[in-house]
């Protein structure tokens, strides 16, 4: 489904501060997988999350998905492909908008030509049934400016937004990292629900070794822009966070081996 080929990035190219985020990266996901993804500060989980978003553009190797060749397709295009949640739970709604107006926009996004902008009475009575399973209540607030919204609250919203255009590949950037434990919680009960019910082939990065590893059905650890560790069924079952740390300590000396030992 999603292939990274051989897909190199670089910044600052022929300067002091030159940097190979990802380092000839190779990785292929079949439709459905769903992946975590841990790393150390700076082994190029956000660099190749953003490299398959199109927000950058690799300076070697080729992005595929579904076997067509995106490496070169800009950020608005990709919109058609995938959807993506990020740390920021400010980033995937619009403050200013209402709950039903940032949903429309969510629909309206990427494909679907023919759609028209507007919230009609019949995309009103839909979005209160999609919102009804969060258990939030947002059924009853379609008319609420999001930026009234709690973190957790829209965190959510986001999330259930992505799934309105149904989309290919669904990357998820250390989603729950903002929120409080119990919030972030719910919110990863309601990715898995989401995932699982629709199918969605799915990235995510954690910094959180327990999450990475009670969640999805692989999981891969990058270092200095490359695919360290790569498990997956049985093997990533019976893989303990301790296991994890005694093999690869040394590549996960800071934040992500924190997160394992504290919780
Ligand atoms: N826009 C940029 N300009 C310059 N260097 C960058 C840029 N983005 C990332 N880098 C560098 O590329 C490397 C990989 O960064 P990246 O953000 O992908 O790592 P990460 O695994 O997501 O780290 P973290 O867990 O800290 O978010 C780091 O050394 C980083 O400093």
């Amino acid at each position: 489904m999603l292939h990274l080929k051989k897909v190199s990035k670089v910044f600052n190219l022929g300067t002091q501060d030159e940097k190979w985020a990802l380092n000839g990266l190779e990785l292929a996901v079949k439709s459905g997988e769903f992946v975590t993804i841990i790393g150390s500060n700076g082994a190029g989980k956000s660099t190749m999350l953003n490299i398959i978003a199109g927000t950058y553009q690799a300076e070697k190797g080729k992005v595929f998905i579904d076997g067509q060749d995106v490496t070169k397709t800009h950020e608005y295009a990709m919109g058609a492909y995938l959807a993506r949640v990020f740390q920021d739970p400010t980033l995937g709604t619009a403050a200013s908008m209402t709950i039903a107006e940032n949903m429309c926009l969510a629909e309206l996004r990427g494909q679907k030509r023919g759609l028209k902008w507007g919230v009609t009475k019949a995309r009103r009575k839909r979005y209160a049934e999609i919102l009804k399973v969060l258990e939030l209540g947002l059924e009853d607030r379609l008319n609420d400016k999001v930026g009234l919204l709690s973190g957790g609250q829209r965190q959510s919203l986001a999330l259930l937004m992505t799934t309105l255009t149904m989309p290919r590949l669904l990357l998820l950037d250390e989603h729950t990292a903002a929120l409080d434990p119990k919030t972030a919680a719910k919110v990863m009960e309601l990715t898995n629900r989401m995932v699982e019910e629709n199918r969605l082939t799915t990235l995510m990065v954690t910094h959180n070794m327990n999450q990475a590893l009670s969640h999805g059905d692989r999981m891969i650890m990058l270092h200095q822009g490359r695919v360290q560790l790569d498990v997956k069924g049985s093997e990533k079952q019976e893989l303990t966070v301790p296991e994890v740390v005694s093999k690869f300590g040394k590549s996960l000396k800071d934040e992500t081996l924190f997160t394992a030992e504290t919780n």
